[in-house]
C-alpha cells in the first residue's frame, strides 16, 4: 500500500543526482540524509522504500505564476491580443465563475502539475477558499492571492479589500503551513494607487507575499509612463509593492533602471515565456539585466488559457530557448540555470523551505524516469531534463515528505478529469445562454 498524501519516511535507494548515485532518506516533512550507500543507516528507520533504479533525483518544481482554476478555460479563448482576450473572452466568462468551477479547476491543475513535478504554486484567482480546498486535498503547496481588481473606484476597492481579508482569515484558521497568503494587486492598470497602497501595507503588516503582474506589454509601459511620468516598476515602487516578499509575472519590457530597482528590493521576476510568446508580447524578459542587478528570476506557466498547460519540464526548454534566440547568445540560460530557475529561486521567492536536495532542507522532491525515452543516452540527464524530457517523464512527487504519486500514479485521478468537465461545461453553458439572451 502506497501511504499517498501523508507524511512518511521514506527511504529512496538508488537514485541519480549529480551525476552520482545516490540514497535519500526523509522523515518529518524534510531530507534527513543524501548520500551513496545511506541505506544501511537508514533502513531500519524507513516505513517506506522507493528503489529508484537510477531515476533523477531533483528538487520539486515551483510554479510562481498561475491563475489554477483557468485550466477550466483551456483552450476557450486562443490566438488574440492581451486586452481584447481578456475583455473580450476572459472577463467575461469569469464573471459566471463559482467556488465550484474554482474548486474544480484547482483540482484539475493540481493534478496536471503533480503529474509534470510540480509540488508549489503562486495562485491568484477569485473564490481562492475553494482553491485552497483543491490544494489542501491534492498535498500541494501554494500561495493564494485573491486576484484584487478595482477598477480605480471606491466602491469596488472596499469590496476587495474585504475580499483579501477574508481570504487571509481563512487560510489562517486552516492551519496547514503548505498554505500561504498573498495580497493579489492584479496590476498596475487595473489597481488604483490607493488598492495598490493598501496591499503593499496589508502585506507587510502581516509577513505576506505580494502577487502581481508587472510590464507584460508595450502597450502598458506607454500607458503607465503618459498617465503617471513613470515606468511601471518605479510606479508600483511609490506605492510599496516592491519588496523581497512580491513575485512579478512577466517582467517582459523593463529597462535597466527598472531591473536595478527589482534587484535592490530583491523583488522576484516570474518568466512565463510560453504565455508570453502566445500572446505576442513581443518582448522577452531582460533575463541577464535582472540577474546581473541580483533580482531573482523564477519560472511560472501562466493561467491554461494562455499557456496552455502547467508543464514546467516544457516551460524550462520555452524559456532557455527563448533567451538563446532573442539575443543570440547559446549560452545563455544554460541547462542547469533552467532547472534552477523552476525550483530552487522559486522555492525561495515562495519560502517554501524546499528547492534544494542537501539535509534540513523541505521533502520536496521528484523523481524522474531513468529509462524514458527522453533519457537515452545518458551522456547528461540535465541536459535531457531541459532539452528532452516533457512532465510526463516524471515518475514520482513527494511534498512535504509526502508521496502524491509513485510511478505515475495518483490516487482519484479519473473522479477529477470527470468534475471538471462536468465543471468547465457548464460554466461555458451558462456565458453562452447570457450572449443568447443579449441578441
Ligand atoms: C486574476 C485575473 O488575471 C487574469 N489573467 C490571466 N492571464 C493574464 C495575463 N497574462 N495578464 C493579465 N491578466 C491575466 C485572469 O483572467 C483573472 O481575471
Ligand atoms: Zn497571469
Amino acid at each position: 500500500m502506497i501511504p499517498y498524501n501523508k507524511r512518511t519516511s521514506i527511504l529512496i535507494k538508488g537514485a541519480t543526482h549529480n551525476c552520482r548515485k545516490t540514497d535519500i532518506f526523509i522523515d518529518d516533512g524534510k531530507i534527513q540524509a543524501v548520500g551513496e550507500g545511506i541505506r544501511s543507516e537508514f533502513k531500519s528507520s524507513a516505513d517506506f522504500e522507493i528503489d529508484a533504479g537510477g531515476d533523477v533525483l531533483l528538487p520539486g518544481l515551483v510554479n510562481t505564476h498561475t491563475h489554477a482554476a483557468m485550466s477550466l478555460l483551456r483552450g476557450y479563448a486562443d490566438d488574440m491580443i492581451l486586452f481584447e482576450w481578456l475583455s473580450q473572452k476572459i472577463w467575461p466568462l469569469e464573471a459566471h465563475l463559482n467556488g465550484d468551477d474554482v474548486y474544480w479547476g484547482t483540482r484539475l491543475a493540481c493534478l496536471e502539475m503533480i503529474k509534470s513535478g510540480t509540488v508549489a504554486f503562486n495562485d491568484m484567482y477569485f473564490f481562492m477558499d475553494r482553491a485552497a480546498d483543491a490544494v489542501e486535498e491534492a498535498g500541494m503547496r501554494a500561495c493564494l492571492s485573491h486576484g484584487f481588481i478595482d477598477l480605480f473606484t471606491e466602491e469596488k476597492r472596499e469590496a476587495e479589500i474585504k475580499a483579501t481579508i477574508n481570504l487571509h482569515n481563512h487560510i489562517k484558521s486552516r492551519n496547514n503551513p503548505k498554505l500561504t497568503f498573498a495580497t493579489g494587486p492584479h496590476a498596475l492598470y487595473t489597481v488604483s494607487p490607493e488598492g495598490l497602497t493598501w496591499c503593499a501595507e496589508y502585506a507587510t503588516e502581516n509577513d505576506a507575499g505580494i502577487h502581481i503582474h508587472l510590464s507584460e506589454t508595450q502597450q502598458e509601459v506607454d500607458d503607465c509612463v503618459k498617465n503617471n511620468g513613470i515606468t511601471p516598476a518605479a510606479h508600483l515602487d511609490k506605492y510599496g509593492i516592491l519588496t523581497e516578499r512580491t513575485v512579478a509575472a512577466h517582467c517582459c519590457y523593463l529597462d535597466d533602471s527598472e531591473c536595478e530597482l527589482l534587484g535592490k528590493r530583491k523583488t522576484a521576476a516570474s518568466h512565463n515565456p510560453a504565455s508570453n510568446m502566445k500572446l505576442a508580447g513581443g518582448r522577452a524578459i531582460p533575463y541577464s539585466a535582472l540577474k546581473n542587478a541580483g533580482a531573482p528570476v523564477c519560472l511560472g506557466t501562466d493561467g491554461c488559457a494562455s499557456n496552455n498547460n502547467l508543464d514546467l519540464f516544457e516551460e524550462m526548454k520555452i524559456a532557455a530557448l527563448l533567451q538563446k534566440f532573442t539575443t543570440g547568445d547559446p549560452t545563455i540560460l544554460p541547462a542547469a540555470e533552467a532547472i534552477d530557475i523552476a525550483s530552487r529561486t522559486g522555492a525561495e521567492a515562495l519560502r517554501t523551505g524546499g528547492g534544494t536536495i542537501a539535509p534540513g532542507f523541505a521533502a520536496d522532491i521528484i523523481l524522474v524516469d531513468r529509462n524514458a525515452i527522453c533519457q537515452a543516452p545518458f551522456h547528461n540527464p540535465i541536459s535531457n531534463i531541459v532539452y528532452a524530457c516533457g512532465g510526463n517523464a516524471v515518475r514520482s512527487v513527494i511534498c512535504d515528505g509526502a508521496i502524491l504519486m509513485h510511478d505515475r500514479e495518483i490516487p482519484g485521478e479519473d473522479a477529477i478529469l470527470a468534475g471538471a468537465e462536468a465543471a468547465a461545461t457548464s460554466l461555458v453553458a451558462r456565458r453562452e445562454e447570457e450572449i443568447r439572451n443579449q441578441s
